[in-house]
């Protein structure tokens, strides 16, 4: 039976350092996998994850419960750790006057409950697809704070509810900068004008910020490569200025914390 051939290997360069390696160097994906050579990414269709995987990581969270259960828990697990050192590092100045956030691509919500702990007073709401929502556990709606953390189901791309305040965490680095854009639109509709509290609040790598320890270097460049994956990437300043200023937003503040990532509040 005739069986499409892989497509050719091609050789990536990393944007920063220069090191280059042999893209799809591992054992071969189902052959319904590969699509034709004008489907990679160069062509404009496709990323690292679907040319091994075959469909975009929000897709496989759809189709694959292991894989929606691993990556929903996986993100609980990062956010209950880096979400302490950010609120005792930060947390004042970052949230003081605000009344209502949205952690928008917040999974099963261990950041908006941080928040919630930590400030009452903020009515904090998490947005994520229906896949991710459904599977929130149960026990997220018993205790006080889960149960002052309302999740709602939806697609940032459409429309995102209105709040003072989007909290964004690890998200626009699974995003190219046209994605990122759309994203940040959508923001910018739902939070009021900056002399009315309204913000977004990104915390991310910010390439070159934070501590100078080369283990804190090597971490911001090697989640670069890893978010690649996506089609996403760790940025530079000038790389998020450009993409704030294209969504329509004024001005930014960056706030680097313990290790390797920074707190950026954007105001439209
Ligand atoms: C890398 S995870 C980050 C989760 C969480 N913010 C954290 O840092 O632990 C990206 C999240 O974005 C969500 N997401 C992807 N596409 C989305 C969309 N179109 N609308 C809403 N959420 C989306 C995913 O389901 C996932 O929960």
């Amino acid at each position: 039976m005739h069986q499409a051939a892989p497509p050719p290997r091609r050789r990536l360069t990393c944007r920063r350092c220069s090191a280059s390696w042999r893209a799809l160097a591992r054992p071969s994906p189902p052959s319904s996998a590969w699509k034709s050579g004008s489907d990679f990414r160069d062509g404009g269709a496709t990323t690292l994850f679907e040319m091994a995987l075959g469909v975009p990581p929000w897709t496989l969270t759809k189709n694959d419960d292991a894989y929606n259960r691993a990556m929903n828990e996986a993100c609980v697990v990062d956010t209950t750790m880096s979400m302490d050192i950010m609120l005792k590092d930060t947390s004042s100045s970052i949230f003081s006057g605000l009344t209502s956030l949205v952690d928008v691509g917040g999974g099963h919500g261990a950041a908006a409950m941080a928040i919630a702990t930590a400030f009452p007073h903020i009515k904090c709401s998490v947005l994520d697809l229906e896949q991710v929502i459904i599977k929130v556990p149960q026990q997220a709606g018993t205790d006080h704070i889960h149960s002052t953390v309302q999740f709602i189901a939806g697609d940032m791309f459409e429309s995102i509810p209105p709040t003072d305040a989007v909290f964004l965490k690890h998200v626009l680095d699974c995003w190219d900068d046209d994605h990122c854009v759309k994203i940040l639109q959508q923001c910018k509709r739902a939070i009021p004008a900056r002399d009315a509290g309204g913000k977004v609040i990104i915390m991310n790598v910010v390439i070159g910020y934070g501590s100078l320890d080369k283990i804190v270097k090597e971490a911001q460049v090697l989640f670069d490569m890893y978010m690649m994956r996506y089609g996403g990437s760790e940025r530079e300043e000038h790389e998020w200025r450009k993409i704030f200023s294209k969504a329509g937003f004024s001005d930014y503040k960056i706030t680097p914390i313990l290790g390797f990532h920074s707190i950026i509040e954007v105001f439209p």
